[in-house]
């Protein structure tokens, strides 16, 4: 019974105006369109945001195909590592052990390639993606209680960059031929104004 978090408290400043999770990328809001892309491998989303967005992202997943539970930052702007964090906790009081982590601005996402994080992950800690040099730490699945322990020594311990908790964890890597089966365009992030455009012209043809 797996989980998806969809982070979704940032600004979107390099955007510009308005909330990029909530802004209508051809027709949809971007973030409906990264919640059905899980909907097919997830049984509940978890959505973290800030309480001041969670009327706005509400309206944009109305009719959603599973539960959405809210996951609202008791702090904002404390980066994303306290976003996740913060929506591994909510999946802690579901029934899932494990949870696919995603940004707010992938509308590309592959779910055959979330799926194959969580067989991945099975019986790790997590299964991150490699695309290319970095590690994909918003596309990736986490058991839920033990990134988020993770998130919070490093926090603790003044930690923001999103790396450092994956370190402390049982963790495979997925990169390589074994992404050769997947869209690459899953890890396609949106964030100015102009990469939104161009989403949106490909998502309409
Ligand atoms: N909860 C929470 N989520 C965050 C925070 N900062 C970023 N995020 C989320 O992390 C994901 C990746 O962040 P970015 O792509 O940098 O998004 P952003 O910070 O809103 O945009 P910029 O201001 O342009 O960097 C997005 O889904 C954001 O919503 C934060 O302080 N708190
Ligand atoms: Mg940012």
């Amino acid at each position: 019974m797996p989980a998806g978090v969809v982070v979704a408290g940032g600004r979107s400043t390099r955007f510009g105006e308005g909330d990029k999770a909530v802004a209508d990328l051809a027709g949809v809001p971007m973030i409906r369109r990264v919640a059905d892309r899980l909907a097919p491998v997830v049984d509940v989303l978890v959505v973290n945001c800030r309480a001041d967005q969670r009327a706005s992202v509400a309206a944009a997943l109305k009719g959603y195909d599973r539960p959405v539970r809210f996951a609202i930052d008791p702090d904002p702007d404390e980066g994303p590592m306290a976003g996740i964090r913060t929506g591994l906790r909510e999946v802690e009081a579901t029934d899932a052990a494990y949870a696919f982590v995603a940004a707010c601005d992938l509308p590309f996402l592959d779910a055959d390639l979330v799926a194959h994080l969580f067989e991945r992950a099975a019986s790790h800690d997590a299964a991150v993606p490699r695309p290319t040099e970095w590690f994909e730490t918003t596309h990736a699945v986490y058991r839920a209680k033990t990134m988020a322990d993770a998130c919070d020594d490093a926090l603790a311990s003044g930690e923001t960059k999103i790396i450092e908790p994956l370190f402390e964890l049982d963790y495979v890597v997925v990169e390589g031929e074994e992404l050769d089966a997947f869209d690459e365009a899953s890890f396609e992030n949106v964030n100015t104004r102009a990469e939104f455009e161009a989403a949106a012209e490909r998502l309409r043809e």
